[in-house]
């Protein structure tokens, strides 16, 4: 799905509004509605306790006004606490308005705010999406004083004080939440590292935004949702052969480090791919052939490291740099890598000490061949580029590295981000905290390797979405069968299968 900066947001909430031909005070009770009923289907009334409804003076105030008029006519304890304002929106207004005079209201002030016993369930309703500077006066000493409640913070559409897509002053007083409940489609914000405190956990809930509009909307940011993937596999046809579906080299391991050889392998043998051939040292030779013997191993003359490139020509998609080392006999195998798949138009896919040795030698850099996957983790990435000065920075850093060098680059963490040369971002919506552990970056070069070899059937943007989906889904998938702390890269790996299942296209007829 779109990510839509906030000023798409009010453009889509105004297209809705002509084509559904209604006015945005019912657009804001249908959305209001919406967000009623999620807290309705988690809470009961005695459950929620009295909730402590607080309200700005713009449209999100409105939404939360509508929200503490619906929960009240449906036998919720409901009181609400007004940011002192000259001026409010109109449909704010208009819901104040409307608002059951039985509900108990009060305007907050710096010595005027609120009692929150522990576990009071507060709604944050100041700001939404129009809020145009950092908080101060008194909605600032009002989310101060929430901090030091142990309060049940629930935020309508973000969190008061957070900026829907822009980096803002570290200093800013932002609202904590645990959960936060936004309107049909995410917001930059939410996938950031920085803002996970603020944001918690977040859900969307539909409102019938206009869905031309949508369509038609020209974004720089897109969330790699189940909808977004699906079917993008395609189905195997019943005389297939080997032949159909890549032959994959991969270049990994050294002494003391052949695990992350054996991890990409696996992933890559479980990805489709017709054919897989493993470079490694020497040493690898005996642990490959047992724990791999689907894939052919070609050692290299070197007992620890990699000293010699195989001939290319067989190959259609190289893999390069798990648990490899950064000798400088392997560094140089990396620029001949470079130079030939760049005269080969061979699909490179670079991880690990790959990146790290292009991050010590960054003249390498200019001989990457277009449409070469990187996969750096943010420290890695860091190693390529530049110390970034926030998340919004990385994003800029980001979507530079891959227009100069034209490139694919996969930011990974939560959300990993997918850099394309075109420029789109794109935030994976899969993957799991049980990821954290070593091994799980190994496997997911093994799967772009995979993929970046079926390149008959799946263009290097498709190869590159789908294989971040299913490395996350897979990743889920083990958590959720053996728990986030014990699930390893080896179980996730398992579960690939599963995963691409689930985004294989439909049978046709
Ligand atoms: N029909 C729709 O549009 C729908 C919209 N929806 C809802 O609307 C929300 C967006 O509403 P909104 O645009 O009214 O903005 P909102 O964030 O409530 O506040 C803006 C007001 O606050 C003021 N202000 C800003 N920053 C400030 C600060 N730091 N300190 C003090 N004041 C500050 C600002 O004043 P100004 O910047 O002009 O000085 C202005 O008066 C959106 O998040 C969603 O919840 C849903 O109902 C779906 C239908
Ligand atoms: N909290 C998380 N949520 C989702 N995915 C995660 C999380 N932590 C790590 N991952 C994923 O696990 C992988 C870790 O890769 P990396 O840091 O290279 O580790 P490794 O040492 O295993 O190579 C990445 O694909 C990353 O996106
Ligand atoms: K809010």
């Amino acid at each position: 799905m779109k990510i839509l900066s906030a000023d798409q947001t009010h453009a889509a909430d105004q297209a809705t509004i002509k084509t559904d031909r209604i006015s945005s005070l019912d657009l804001m009770e249908r959305a209001a509605t919406a967000l009623a009923d999620w807290l309705m289907n988690r809470l009961s009334p005695s459950e929620a306790g009295e909730a402590h409804v607080l309200c700005g003076p713009g449209n999100n105030g409105g939404d939360g006004l509508v929200l503490a008029r619906l929960l009240h006519l449906a036998g919720y304890a409901v009181r609400v606490w007004l940011l002192p304002a000259d001026k409010r929106s109109a449909d704010c207004q208009a819901n104040l308005d409307r608002l059951p005079a039985n509900i108990p209201q009060a305007e907050v002030a710096e010595d005027a705010l609120p009692t929150l016993p522990d576990g009071t369930l507060v709604v944050d309703a100041l700001f939404g999406t129009g809020l145009s500077r950092p908080l101060e006066g008194v909605a600032a000493a009002l989310v101060r004083h929430l901090h030091k409640a142990k309060a049940r913070v629930l935020a309508v559409d973000i969190p008061s004080g957070l900026f829907t897509d822009a980096p803002q002053p570290a200093d800013s007083v932002i609202v904590r939440a645990y959960h936060t409940v936004s309107f049909e489609l995410p917001k930059l914000a939410f996938l950031l590292p920085h803002n996970a405190e603020y944001v918690g956990q977040w859900h969307l809930v539909p409102i019938g935004l206009d869905a031309k509009f949508l369509a038609k909307a020209k974004v720089e940011h897109y969330f790699v949702d189940a909808a977004f993937v699906a079917g993008k596999l395609p189905r195997r046809a019943m005389f297939s052969h080997k032949g159909m579906y890549g032959h994959a080299l991969l270049l990994a391991g050294s002494n003391g480090k052949m695990g992350a050889c054996v991890l990409a392998t696996r992933a890559c043998l479980r990805s489709g791919v017709g054919l897989l051939t493993v470079r490694t040292p020497g040493i690898g030779y005996d642990v490959l052939q047992t724990t791999a013997p689907e894939a052919m191993a070609l050692v290299d003359p070197n007992q620890d490291h990699l000293t010699e490139l195989p001939a290319l020509k067989s190959y259609d998609a190289v893999g390069m740099g798990p648990g490899m080392g950064q000798e400088d006999a392997t560094r140089v195998v990396l620029e001949q890598l470079l130079r030939e798949a760049g005269e080969q138009q061979l699909a490179l896919v670079l991880d690990a000490d790959a990146l790290n040795l292009l991050g010590t030698h960054r003249e390498l850099l200019d001989l990457l061949p277009p449409d070469t996957v990187l996969t750096p983790h943010p420290k890695e990435f860091e190693r390529l580029t530049e110390p970034a000065r926030d998340d919004y920075h990385r994003l800029e850093l980001l979507r530079n590295f891959c227009q100069k060098y034209r490139c694919y680059c996969v930011l990974k963490g939560a959300y990993t981000c997918l850099g394309t040369p075109d420029g789109p971002l794109y935030f994976n919506s899969t993957g799991s905290p049980g990821m954290a552990s070593g091994g799980s970056g190994d496997a997911l070069t093994g799967v772009l390797t995979a993929l970046r070899a079926q390149s008959k059937h799946l263009s290097p943007l498709d190869a590159c979405l789908l294989s971040i989906y299913a490395h996350g889904r897979a990743g889920t998938l083990a958590a959720e069968a053996l728990g986030e702390a014990s699930s390893l890269a080896h179980d996730l790996i398992e579960k690939l299968g599963l995963a691409f299942q689930e985004l294989t296209a439909p049978e046709e007829w």
